[in-house]
């Protein structure tokens, strides 16, 4: 089964939930794992959701942590663009390591549709 990661800023989160529903019957086939607050919202979809930290206190490198293992198959991290974050190092190492380590990463739902198309069997 593959691994989706979802995170998303709070300005993000309702965007996520819609994303989250627009994909559900994908989403339903995979474990999902998700930063503290947004595997909250995640999981009044219905959907299973194994909650990491939130973002703050450590969830985004949590999340890196098992990308670098080779554990994640693409990460869906709505990002707010207008926002200041005071885990700004940890987000900019999610990336830097999903770089690295080739992992699909999509910053908004337009990339997050075309990973899950892509991830499709
Ligand atoms: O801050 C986040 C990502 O950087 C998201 O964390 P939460 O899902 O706990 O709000």
């Amino acid at each position: 089964m593959k691994t989706i990661a979802l995170i998303a800023h709070d300005g993000k989160k309702a965007e996520m939930v819609a994303f989250v529903k627009d994909h559900i019957e994908f989403l339903k086939k995979a474990h999902i794992v998700a930063t503290g607050t947004t595997g909250g919202f995640v999981q009044q979809t219905g959907l299973d959701v194994e909650l990491k930290l939130s973002g703050p206190k450590g969830g985004d490198a949590q999340i890196a942590a098992m990308a670098a293992e080779g554990k994640i198959a693409g990460i869906i991290f709505f990002r707010d663009p207008l926002g200041k974050h005071p885990h700004e190092p940890d987000i900019q190492m999610l990336m830097r390591i999903s770089d690295l380590y080739n992992v699909p990463l999509a910053t908004n739902p337009a990339t997050g549709s075309l990973i899950i198309a892509g991830l499709l069997d």
